[in-house]
């Protein structure tokens, strides 16, 4: 449930413009985006393929800089960081879950929950690793490795580390790009729960409508432009919206 009390951004974006390469070959892979990605939510950035949906996601992060414009995490712009003091944001800060689960595969599973502690020397709340076990299902998997699991257990395994440490925002770049359409569900009901029961935030790529329905706002964009906001997102209501745009749309 959403309240109706605005919350601060937990990542955001400023007039952020992305061009890659330089003269005849450049891309304008973002075109001066604004957005918010607020507090306590779940967030969905959709649009057509080339619209700049992970060059967006991947600024917003500190992955990747912006060519001009700002990017926040909170009030820390991370522009104004050094390689090392991004590098400490991104591991305290933020949680990632990508296409690939990525997990190490010598380690259990819950050696790969706990990494993002382990690397930054710190033990975390033994509650919230707990309910995190339980909230993605794995208490009976704790000490089996990666290859001895299916792809969507792997994925709630990605999901329970990226949230381990808990960070301001979670963003994920196509969650269940890798996955069959039950294990699809099961891990963006998982995302759900994370926002709507422990108070997470979460910022997903996709270009899935039924995915995308998931989230309590959707972003469109096009062209590297914000085109249209959705707020109580439905299937149907993504995929008339997408087909409205035909790669294009009036920027809002
Ligand atoms: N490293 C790069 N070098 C050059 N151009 C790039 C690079 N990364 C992305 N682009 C270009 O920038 C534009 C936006 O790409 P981006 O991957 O952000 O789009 P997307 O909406 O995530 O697409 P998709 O849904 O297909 O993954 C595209 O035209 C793409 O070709």
């Amino acid at each position: 449930m959403t309240t109706a009390t605005a919350r601060p951004d937990a990542a955001r974006v400023v007039d952020a413009v992305k061009v890659y390469g330089t003269g005849d070959t450049a891309v304008r892979a973002l075109d001066g985006v604004s957005v918010g990605f607020p507090a306590g939510r779940f967030t969905a950035i959709m649009g057509p393929s080339g619209s700049g949906k992970s060059t967006l996601m991947h600024c917003a992060a500190g992955l990747d800089t912006l060519t001009s414009g700002s990017a926040y995490i909170g009030d820390t712009e991370l522009g104004a960081l050094d390689d090392r003091r991004l590098t400490l944001l991104r591991r305290d800060r933020i949680g990632f879950v990508f296409q690939a689960f990525n997990l190490i595969p010598t380690l259990t599973v819950a050696e790969n929950i706990a990494l993002p502690m382990d690397l930054a020397g710190t033990k975390g709340s033994r509650a919230w690793t707990d309910a995190l076990v339980d909230v993605v299902g794995l208490r009976d998997r704790l000490h089996h490795r990666p290859s001895e699991l299916s792809g969507g257990q792997q994925q709630r395994v990605a999901v329970a580390r990226a949230f381990a440490s808990e960070p301001d925002v979670v963003f994920a770049d196509e969650p269940t790009g890798n996955l069959d359409s039950r294990s699809g569900q099961e891990v963006l009901g998982l995302l759900g729960r994370a926002v709507r029961r422990m108070d997470r935030t979460v910022v997903m790529v996709t270009h899935d409508p039924v995915a995308a329905a998931h989230a309590d706002e959707v972003v469109f964009l096009a062209d590297g432009r914000l085109v249209d906001r959705m707020e109580n997102p439905t299937a149907d209501k993504v995929l008339d919206r997408m087909k409205a745009f035909d790669g294009k749309g009036a920027p809002v």
